[in-house]
């Protein structure tokens, strides 16, 4: 492994104290040369953890010439007035980039050096920003929607106070449309945004605002390339530019799916450093006409009632889902039907493994693999692939398929914990009749850490397609056909022979209602990308970060036939395997030694 030479190397202060700063192509490092002097002798970890610090360039935001206001040169002597502006500034310079805090959550620090000579002063400047012109993933032009009534109606506060100067200090341009009407940015979009000037577009807003943007951009690339999204086999054309998630709703699930947080600034940050996180999209068509996208949870039954039901209290607030959950649950409505689905095949791993989906996820990547290899498969229609349908009759309280693991506050782990966000699959999570109190047992193991399919009355399938048929539906057919055949009237579900209920649920489609009940489904596996990295395994990264990358070596075995995902060392080790993967050869630079026995 060779050892990447350092592009600068300078003794430069930081406040009174002098250190030794080093840039190489990967990151940027300066080190208190008088706490190394000091520690000499005792264990590198201690002396490096006490006076360094270390920042991959691929984190740096920017970089900025300052008046040099040092205190130790303001000492009260007579100094030489300077003759020309260059003489008085540019002998500081201030490095702004991601520093990690609580949660998951970044900030945006800063650090600023003084040198001895504006030269060297100059060079800094040209060197680091020479290294951040070469990462071509990071957007210059972003198109801004803001929904000024999402959430608490702070949209344009949070974008104006927190975003908008972080945006400006990376030198990113922007269009903002703040917008007037519900369905103002999708339609936008669709018809009228000039998308060749820009290399993102900004969402700020809840989940409600993140689906009309995705909406808008999805119809935006069909239309592009003439596919018909009302065709459900039709192969639909993944989206070239990526979707930034400025959280500003009542419910920012996939900002909190996708970064970790709900925090403004952290995922301004994400947009700024250009992160990407694929992400699955689910066509929902119905009597093969099109009706919706989904990325999140697509539910029937008990999310379709206690969504119904909230959309009627919109006045309480956000107070509403709860209400409505607590009146839902009492109500204990189960409906018939039958649920078909194509299941997924491959090493995709199962909704009951402990694989959560990180950043930089293994199953994720192989899929996309698995997607190049498989293009001309994606066409082939259901018809040709007999025998590969597995059908499912039943009573159901509820048929939930998440496409992720619907993580939020509420819910730490989730409808899915095992779920990806960019595997191609969705997890068809069916509830069947049971008692109320098994219900609620059911229920109450989304917030903790029991496994919530661990009950018999609950299966759960890791699948491509599904279609669901309700049995009211499946009843009027056969009585159609009767009709047809001349036998007489049309009756009411109730007093049919089947004695099947005759109530309906809605399909609640990422927080939208549906008015179809019949449906068809079909994953798209990685349509979209975000300006995002997947969740990081931040305590690793923490224990990590208090290291200084340039020492080293550092060796971290695993033995891979003893493989589990929950040890620390394995989540060291997946850690570190998708830091490489995001930095290329970071850990070879950086000599950080991964020994797989
Ligand atoms: N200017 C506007 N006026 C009214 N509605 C708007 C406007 N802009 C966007 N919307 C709609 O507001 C809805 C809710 O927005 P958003 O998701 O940002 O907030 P939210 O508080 O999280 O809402 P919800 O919890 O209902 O999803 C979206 O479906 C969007 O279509």
């Amino acid at each position: 492994m060779e050892k990447q030479a350092p592009l600068l190397c300078s003794e430069l202060r930081v406040d009174r104290r002098l250190y030794e700063v080093t840039l190489n192509s990967m990151v940027l490092v300066w080190k208190d040369t008088q706490t190394n002097k000091k520690h000499i002798g005792r264990s590198g970890y201690a002396a490096v953890k006490a006076g360094s610090h270390c920042v991959p360039v691929c984190e740096i935001i920017a970089v900025q010439e300052k008046e040099d206001e040092s205190p130790s040169k303001d000492n009260g002597k007579w100094q030489k007035v300077p003759q020309s502006p260059a003489d008085s500034s540019q002998l500081a310079f201030t490095v702004f980039y991601v520093k990690r805090t609580r949660q998951h959550c970044w900030q945006c620090s800063e650090v600023t050096f003084h040198c001895s000579e504006h030269s060297i002063c100059l060079l800094w400047l040209q060197s680091i920003r020479e290294q951040l012109g070469l990462l071509t993933n990071r957007p210059k032009s972003l198109l801004v929607y803001i929904n000024p009534y999402g959430g608490k109606q702070r949209g344009k506060q949070i974008y104006d106070h927190k975003v908008a100067p972080i945006f400006s200090r990376a030198s990113i341009s922007t269009d903002v449309i703040v917008t007037e009407h519900a369905n103002h940015a999708r339609d936008h979009l669709k018809t009228e945004a000039d998308l060749k000037k820009y290399d993102g577009v900004v969402c700020v807003g809840g989940d409600g605002m993140f689906s009309e943007i995705m909406h808008g951009l999805v119809s935006r690339s069909q239309q592009d390339v003439g596919a018909d999204e009302n065709l459900t086999e039709e192969p639909l054309v993944p989206c070239k530019l990526r979707i930034g998630i400025i959280p500003a709703g009542s419910t920012d699930c996939i900002c909190y799916a996708t970064v970790g947080s709900n925090d403004p600034v952290t995922s301004a940050l994400h947009i700024i450093v250009g992160d990407s996180q694929p992400m699955d999209v689910c066509s929902v068509h119905s009597e093969d006409r099109f009706l919706r996208y989904s990325v999140s949870l697509l539910g029937y039954g008990f999310y379709g009632d206690v969504l119904t039901d909230s959309e009627r209290k919109r006045w309480m607030g956000p107070a509403r889902y709860d209400i409505s959950g607590v009146k839902t649950f009492l109500s204990h409505r189960y409906y018939e039907g039958t649920v078909s689905f194509l299941p997924a095949e491959g090493n995709l791993g199962t909704p009951r493994d402990k694989a959560q989906c990180r950043s930089g996820c293994n199953i994720c990547r192989h899929s996309v693999s698995d997607k190049l290899l498989n293009k001309d498969e994606e066409s082939v229609s259901d018809a040709e692939r007999p025998g590969t349908w597995t059908v499912i009759r039943g009573k159901f309280l509820a048929i939930n398929a998440a496409s992720m693991s619907c993580a939020c506050p509420r819910s730490p782990k989730g409808l899915s914990p095992s779920a990806h966000l960019a595997d191609g699959t969705t997890d068809l999570i069916l509830v069947r009749k049971c008692s109320r109190i098994d219900f609620l047992r059911h229920l109450l193991r989304h917030t903790n850490k029991s496994d919530q399919f661990d009950h018999s009355f609950v299966e759960v399938y890791r699948v491509k397609q599904f279609r669901f048929s309700p049995r009211h539906l499946e009843c009027e057919s056969e009585l159609d056909l009767r009709e047809n055949r001349g036998s007489g009237k049309h009756f009411l579900c109730q007093q049919r022979a089947c004695g099947c209920m005759a109530s309906r649920s809605n399909w609640n489609c990422d927080g939208e209602i549906l008015p179809h009940t019949a449906i068809q489904v079909r994953v798209h596996c990685q349509l979209i990308t975000l300006f995002a990295r997947g969740i990081e395994e931040q305590p690793v990264f923490e224990d990590l970060y208090a290291h200084s990358w340039l020492d080293g070596p550092y060796v971290l075995s695993c033995p891979i036939k003893n493989y589990s995902p929950s040890s620390p060392a394995n989540k060291k080790l997946i850690y570190l395997t998708s830091l490489w993967m995001r930095h290329n050869q970071f850990l070879e630079e950086t000599n950080l030694h991964l020994v797989f026995g």
